[in-house]
């Protein structure tokens, strides 16, 4: 079938939950410079690469479809915490995640010819302590080196979380509540 929209991302956990939508989708790849500017809040730095990804794709496929893009960046103290560079810095960042709470902000962003369509989702977790053992083993799952803050709530570090407050799959890289409200109004005005 005719896709709808295209998916400008390269993570799978994105493309998972996009097909739990009843939306026909493709793929389109979308490398975009993710360095923070001086002075950039977090609510605006997730809500610019969102955008910057959906337009890196809606360039690459001519605007001839809608195309969707999202950020996902943990947030400690205003602080924004990308994906550990190093087991150092995974380290270094799953101690100070630990025994407290953060936030995870996801920005979702709907780019066509005609329009722009955007949505923030917040969301608070809390992680129990975590010992410097458990962080070993857990790097060495090789989980940590691709989530933003250094774990993944729906892999090996479920059990490391207390509680939530906010939308589980905002955490896991696409709130999928917000993301079907933005589909329905790029529908409404097709
Ligand atoms: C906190 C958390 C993050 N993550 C993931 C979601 C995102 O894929 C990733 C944050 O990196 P992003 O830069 O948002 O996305 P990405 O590089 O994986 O993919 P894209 O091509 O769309 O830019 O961290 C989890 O999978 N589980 C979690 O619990």
């Amino acid at each position: 079938m005719y896709p709808d929209i295209a998916l400008a991302s390269a993570s799978p956990r994105r493309r998972e939950l996009l097909a739990q939508l009843p939306v026909n989708f493709t793929l389109v790849s979308a490398e975009i410079d993710e360095s923070v500017l001086t002075g950039e809040e977090p609510a605006s730095y997730v809500s610019r690469l969102a955008l910057q990804k959906a337009q890196a794709g809606a360039n690459k496929l001519n605007w001839q479809l809608p195309v969707l893009g999202a950020d996902t960046s943990v947030i400690l103290d205003k602080q924004i915490l990308g994906k550990p560079e190093s087991k150092d810095h995974f380290m270094q960042m799953l101690r100070q995640l630990s025994g407290r709470s953060h936030q995870v902000l996801t920005a979702v962003a709907i780019v066509s010819a005609g329009q722009q369509l955007q949505a923030l989702s917040s969301t608070e977790v809390w992680l129990r302590p975590l010992s410097d053992t458990e962080l070993e083993a857990y790097w060495q799952s090789g989980e940590p080196a691709d989530k933003a803050g250094g774990y993944g709530i729906q892999g090996l570090a479920a059990r490391f979380v207390e509680k939530i407050h906010g939308s589980y799959t905002g955490v896991v890289g696409l709130p999928l509540c917000e993301t079907e409200r933005l589909i329905q109004q790029l529908r409404r005005s097709a």
